[in-house]
């Protein structure tokens, strides 16, 4: 950690900057060809290619098995395109699925490497159809501007410019982080430790893939390659976000806010209805999102699922929160109903809408948004009639009918003056689209007279030919109209009586 934080403090030499970064995310600045994904060929079902926790001695074996786990979940994931794509029998290249297979012992591994192009893993790389062309190592040679960004239990994360252009993120198992740490202290392995962390990216990158939604951070590409000490480590190559924070949001307008909570919904529908059936995010604090340009996107998937718990009866179908506890139905199936949906949906609900939603919301618009936060809170609804009440709330925002019902009846007058500008006379309003002036989005010019009567301070108003996301004007309101400059793109209205 003090390594990493030195590094990104030191900023001023690239080389230094992206030797840390190699070093940190384990890419060797050697050419050293990882094994052709060819000679790891498909293995028969009872002969694993990990070492049979038999022949392993006490903690090894746990460990066998915890990367066997791993290893068949990721399997699970990508035959379920297999079983999408009709079931039919899987060509060559797809066979390269069982490159995923947990690396052999030194003594299985097959002779000279002959392919620079895939590690062991890799025949993902054959596999992942990504539009466009898929980055790969030699994208990652030549990187700027490298900055840590963040980490958690498993991974770190980095911003890196590609070409001096493209800012990308890079993640990679953390070396120094927990999930390492734990691990090498309970079974003195970091070879073994390392794979079965960077199953964890595997499964991400599998589902990055599969789920495609505007919602879903984008897998731009991967990089397998040797450490000194570890072969074919992993580092993906995704959209650049910023990560959340929520206090930050609750600074922001409402119609940034119910930006996130719009966003978060619509994913949340996808992933009901995603075509791996219906996924839940079992860790789903605000740290798994990101925000880019004002969208929410989920990023951390390896804490995703698409098991639904199978039950015999109601009390099965427990589900358990803080603050509420729900029992489920369960189905003549034997599987409890929606329960990965309903998960999802309250935790939307208890991270995100009863902070993002309801608070200074346009007052026309509260009893829906609170009938929104109360039917989630109880799990009255679910994600469809949920997403639903969201996008209706979203037309009428947009349409102005949010307005209709209240009295518009102007105080004052105003003179307008069409291409003119008043560029100071600034005074703070909240919440602000601008730091020093206040900055709001109206859907009309009455919502803008009606918002400059509210305010003693208002003496004009500019409105710009800038819009927010739903197409709303901005409006600079000021405290006086004495200095006014042409200005073809602004029209302003002043105040002429109180
Ligand atoms: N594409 C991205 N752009 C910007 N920041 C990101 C991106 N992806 C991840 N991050 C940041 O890096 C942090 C760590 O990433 P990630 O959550 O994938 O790691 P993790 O080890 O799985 O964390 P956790 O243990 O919390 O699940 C995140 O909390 C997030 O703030």
């Amino acid at each position: 950690m003090r390594r990493r934080k030195t590094a990104v403090a030191a900023g001023c030499c690239l080389a230094f900057l992206l030797g840390t970064l190699l070093n940190l995310l384990f890419i060797p600045g050697s050419e050293h060809p990882p094994p052709p994904s060819e000679e790891l060929p498909p293995s028969p079902p009872g002969a694993p290619l990990y070492p049979p926790e038999e022949e392993i001695g006490g903690g090894q074996a746990a460990l066998a098995r915890q990367i066997r786990e791993r290893y068949e979940e990721v399997l699970r994931y990508r035959q379920h395109r297999a079983a999408a794509a009709g079931r039919r029998p899987l060509r060559p290249r797809e066979r390269r699925l069982m490159d995923l297979a947990p690396p052999r012992t030194s003594a299985e591994q097959p002779g000279p490497r002959g392919r620079a192009a895939a590690g062991p893993w890799a025949g993902a790389s054959a596999e992942l159809s990504l539009e466009p062309p898929l980055l790969g190592c030699r994208d990652i040679r030549d990187v700027s501007g490298v900055q840590y960004l963040g980490s958690g239990y498993t991974k770190a994360v980095y911003k890196a410019v590609l070409n001096r252009t493209l800012a990308v993120a890079l993640k990679a198992v953390d070396f120094g982080g927990h999930d390492i740490a734990h691990c090498v202290r309970q079974f003195s392995s970091l070879g073994d430790c390392y794979r079965l962390a960077a199953y964890k990216i595997v499964k991400e990158m599998i589902l990055l893939q599969r789920l495609r939604h505007a919602n879903v951070l984008q897998l731009y590409g991967y990089c397998y390659q040797d450490s000194n000490d570890i072969p074919d480590t992993l580092t993906t190559i995704t959209e650049l976000g910023s990560p959340l924070e929520m206090i930050q949001l609750l600074q922001t307008s409402w119609e940034d806010r119910f930006r996130i909570c719009l966003s978060l919904v619509r994913l949340l529908h996808y992933l009901a209805h995603s075509p791996l059936g219906s996924v839940t995010l079992l860790d789903f604090r605000p740290r798994q999102f990101v925000i880019v340009d004002g969208e929410l996107k989920v990023t951390d998937l390896d804490d995703a699922s698409v098991e639904e718990s199978s039950c015999t009866s109601n009390s099965d179908c427990f589900m358990e929160f803080p603050a509420r506890n729900f029992t489920l139905p369960c189905s003549v199936e034997g599987r409890c109903q929606s329960m990965n949906e309903k998960r999802n949906l309250y935790n939307a609900y208890r991270f995100f809408f009863t902070y993002l939603l309801p608070h200074s919301a346009p007052p026309s618009l509260r009893p829906l948004l609170d009938k929104i936060v109360n039917a989630t809170g109880e799990l009255h609804w679910g994600i469809d009639e949920t997403a639903a009440q969201l996008e209706r709330v979203l037309n009428l925002y947009k349409s102005g009918e949010y307005l209709q019902n209240t009295t518009r009846v102007p105080k004052a007058e105003y003179r307008r003056v069409p291409e003119a500008h008043i560029p100071d006379e600034n005074y703070r309003c909240w919440p602000s689209y601008h730091h020093k002036g206040c900055l709001l989005s109206v859907f009309d010019v009455n919502e803008a007279i009606e918002i400059c009567d509210s305010y003693s301070q208002c003496k004009a108003f500019v409105l710009t030919n800038q819009t927010t996301w739903t197409g709303r004007q901005l409006v600079f309101f000021k405290m006086a109209s004495n200095h006014i400059v042409p200005d073809p793109d602004k029209i302003t209205y002043v105040k002429v009586t109180d």
